[in-house]
C-alpha cells in the first residue's frame, strides 16, 4: 500500500517534469493521448452507424464517417510517435541539465564521494543508460500507449451505459481487478543492493572498455576478456532479476483471463437474448460488443512497465538534486578575499577525517605560512598531503581546528572569491580535451599570456594554441605525459597572471625527466616570488629551493625549517634526503641530485 502510494506520488512527480521540460510538446503529446484515447470509442459507433445506414439513405456518409475516424486514428499515431520521442529527448535533456547541476553546483566534493549517492546517481542517470529499462524516449512510446489504453478503455464502458448501467459496471470492474490481479507482474523494485551494484558494475566495465585511458592497461594486462564478461554478468542479473519480478504469474493470469471471460460471456450472452428478443437493434448491437472487447483489453498495457522506470528517474534525479546539495554544501561566508592573505595561513589545530567513523588523516595539525612565502610539505605516502591542499582549497572543512587567512576562519569567506585566489596543479590534474589555449587559460584570455605561459612552463612549441589536445578529434593530438605536466603548470601559471595570490603544487614536476625539472622549478618560483606556495613533492632536489620544508607524519608536523636547518637537525627529512640522493649517485650516467 505505502509502496503503491509512492509510486503514484513518483508518477505525478513525472507527468508534472514533462511539463517543465517543454511545456508546448507536452500539452500537444496530452493532447493527443486524449484525441488517440477517444478514436476507438468513436470508431465503434462509426462501425455501428455504418451497420445501421445498411439499406438505407445516408450509408455514402456512415462509411465517410467511417473512413474519417480510421484515416484520423492511422495519422494521429506517427504524429504523437514523434511528439513523444522529441518530448522524451527534451526530458532527458532536463534530467541531464538537473543531474549536471546537482553534481558540478555544490561548493564540496564529499557528494561525489559517497556510495549511497553514487547508487542514486547510477539509478538517476539509467533513463539514458538502459540499464533496467527503456530509455526515455522509448518510454514515452510506452507510456503513451498505456495511458491511450486507459482513456480508450474508459471511452468503450461510458459506450456501454448506453446498453445497461450493470454491463458497464461489471466490465469496469473487471477490468479494474484484473489490473489488480495482474499488478505484480508489473512491478520490479530497483531500488535494491543487488541491482545497483550489477547497474554501477556493467556501467563502469562498459566505460572500461569505450574509454581511450584504459586502452592499453586493458590489453597489456589481459583483461578484455574479463570486462566484457563483468559486463555481461550484471547485464544477464540485470535481465534475470527484471524477469523474475515482471513475468506474467500463471495464478494471477489465469485468474484474469476467468474474470474477463465469464464477464464478458454474462455481458454476449444477455446481448445475444436482447437481440434475439428483438429489444436491441444489429447496430447497438456491433456497438457494444466492439465496446465490451475493447475494454476487456484494458490491463495488459506497457504503463506499469515503463511508467515507474521513468518516473523512478525523475524521482531518483530530485533525491541526488537535494542529497548532493546537502552532502556537498559547505558554510557560506560572505567576506570578500580581496589581496589575502597579506599577513599568513595559519592551520590551527587540524583535524580531518573523510568519514565520521573512519580515522583521522590529519589530527592537531598546527601550522603557519607567512605569506608571500613557499613551503614544501614532504612525508610518506598517504601522510595527508594531497589532504592538507584540498582543505585549503576548501573542498572540504576541517574536522576541528579551522585554517585562517589573515586571522579569518576560511569558512567565513565568500568561497568562489577564496578560490579566485587560488590556483594549484594537482597530482590528478585533468587532461581537458580542448584546444591548448583553453587548456592553459579555462576562464579565458589573451593569447599573449597564454603564450607567455606556456613559455614560462618550457611548453611553448607543444602545439598551436588552436590544437585540441586529443586524437579524437580532426587535427587533434596527444602529448607525452611530461608535456602534459607542462602545459597543467603553465595553466597554474597563467592563473597567477591573472591575480591568483596562493600556488599549491602537488608533485608538479613528478612526469618531467630530471634535467629539466630544476630550470623548471626555478622559474616557477620565480614566477610565482609574490605568491604564497605551497608544494607537495617527493623529489627533494625540487624541495631544497623552497623557503621552508614542513615533514608531515601521523597526522601532525613533525619537523619545520629551511633545507640546511633540516638537514642539521638530522631527522626524519635528512633520513628521507640522503636515502633518495644515494640512489641518485648510484646512478651510472650521473645524475646526481647536487
Ligand atoms: N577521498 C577520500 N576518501 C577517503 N579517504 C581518503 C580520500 N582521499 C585520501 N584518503 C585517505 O587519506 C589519507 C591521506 O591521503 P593523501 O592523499 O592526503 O596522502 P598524501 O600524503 O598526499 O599521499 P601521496 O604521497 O601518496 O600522494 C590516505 O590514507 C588516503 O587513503
Amino acid at each position: 500500500m505505502v509502496f503503491s502510494r509512492v509510486r503514484e506520488r513518483e508518477d505525478l512527480q513525472f507527468f508534472a517534469a514533462l511539463r517543465e521540460a517543454h511545456r508546448p510538446l507536452a500539452t500537444a503529446w496530452w493532447a493527443l493521448v486524449v484525441l488517440r484515447g477517444v478514436m476507438p470509442a468513436l470508431f465503434s459507433v462509426a462501425i455501428g452507424g455504418l451497420v445501421a445506414s445498411v439499406g438505407h439513405e445516408g450509408l455514402g456518409i456512415a462509411l465517410a464517417a467511417v473512413g474519417v475516424v480510421f484515416v484520423i486514428s492511422q495519422v494521429l499515431a506517427p504524429l504523437h510517435g514523434q511528439v513523444g520521442t522529441s518530448l522524451g529527448s527534451h526530458v532527458s535533456s532536463w534530467l541531464n541539465d538537473r543531474l549536471m547541476d546537482a553534481t558540478v553546483a555544490p561548493p564540496g566534493t564529499a557528494h561525489l564521494e559517497s556510495a549511497e549517492l553514487s547508487d542514486d546517481l547510477t539509478a538517476a542517470r539509467d533513463f539514458e543508460l538502459g540499464l533496467t529499462g527503456p530509455p526515455m524516449s522509448l518510454a514515452m512510446g510506452f507510456i503513451a500507449e498505456g495511458l491511450i489504453e486507459l482513456v480508450a478503455g474508459l471511452g468503450q464502458v461510458l459506450l456501454l451505459f448506453g446498453y445497461h448501467w450493470w454491463a458497464a459496471v461489471l466490465v469496469g470492474a473487471a477490468w479494474a481487478s484484473t489490473h489488480w490481479l495482474l499488478r505484480k507482474s508489473t512491478v520490479w523494485d530497483r531500488a535494491t543492493g543487488e541491482v545497483q551494484e550489477a547497474q554501477r558494475h556493467a556501467e563502469y566495465s562498459y566505460r572500461l572498455a569505450m574509454d581511450a585511458p584504459a586502452a592499453k592497461e586493458l590489453r597489456v594486462f589481459g583483461l578484455s576478456e574479463w570486462t566484457v564478461a563483468r559486463f555481461t554478468r550484471s547485464r544477464r542479473l540485470l535481465v534475470d532479476r527484471r524477469f523474475e519480478s515482471t513475468r506474467l504469474r500463471r495464478g494471477p493470469l489465469a485468474a484474469a483471463i476467468g474474470l474477463l471471460v465469464v464477464v464478458n460471456g454474462l455481458v454476449f450472452w444477455r446481448l445475444a437474448a436482447d437481440a434475439a428478443a428483438g429489444a436491441v437493434g444489429l447496430a447497438q448491437v456491433v456497438v457494444f460488443v466492439q465496446a465490451a472487447i475493447g475494454a476487456g483489453a484494458l490491463a495488459f498495457g506497457g504503463l506499469n512497465w515503463a511508467l515507474p522506470h521513468a518516473a523512478g528517474a525523475v524521482a531518483a534525479m530530485r533525491k541526488v538534486h537535494d542529497r548532493m546539495a546537502e552532502v556537498g554544501a559547505l558554510p557560506a561566508g560572505d567576506r570578500p578575499a580581496t589581496g589575502m592573505p597579506a599577513g599568513k595561513l595559519r592551520f590551527r589545530n587540524v583535524g580531518f577525517r573523510y568519514s565520521p567513523d573512519g580515522k583521522p588523516v590529519l589530527d592537531g595539525l598546527d601550522l603557519t605560512v607567512p605569506a608571500g612565502s613557499s613551503l614544501a610539505v614532504v612525508g610518506v605516502n598517504g601522510a595527508g598531503k594531497t589532504t592538507l591542499v584540498k582543505l585549503l582549497c576548501r573542498l572540504y572543512d576541517p574536522t576541528e581546528g579551522a585554517i585562517e587567512v589573515d586571522g579569518v576562519d576560511l569558512r567565513e569567506l565568500d568561497v568562489a572569491g577564496w578560490r579566485e585566489r587560488i590556483t594549484a596543479v594537482f597530482q590528478d590534474y585533468v587532461r581537458y580535451e580542448w584546444p591548448l589555449r583553453d587548456n592553459v587559460a579555462p576562464g579565458g584570455g589573451s593569447d599573449e599570456d597564454v603564450v607567455a605561459a606556456l613559455e614560462l612552463a618550457g611548453a611553448g612549441h607543444f602545439a598551436g594554441l588552436d590544437t585540441i589536445l586529443a586524437t579524437g578529434y580532426d587535427g587533434g593530438t596527444d602529448l607525452s605525459g611530461g608535456q602534459w605536466q607542462r602545459v597543467a603548470l603553465a595553466r597554474a601559471l597563467h592563473a597567477v597572471g591573472a591575480g591568483a595570490g596562493v600556488v599549491v603544487l602537488d608533485e608538479p614536476t613528478a612526469q618531467l625527466d630530471v634535467r629539466g625539472e630544476a630550470e623548471i622549478f626555478e622559474r616557477i618560483l620565480a614566477a610565482t616570488r609574490e605568491c604564497t606556495t605551497i608544494l607537495i613533492s617527493h623529489r627533494f632536489s625540487t624541495v631544497r629551493h623552497v623557503d621552508r620544508i614542513c615533514v608531515l607524519e601521523d597526522g601532525k608536523v613533525v619537523e619545520l625549517g629551511s633545507h640546511d636547518e633540516l638537514m642539521a637537525l638530522g631527522g626524519r627529512y635528512r633520513t628521507m634526503f640522503d636515502l633518495q640522493a644515494s640512489r641518485f649517485e648510484e646512478e651510472p650516467d650521473g645524475l646526481a641530485l647536487n
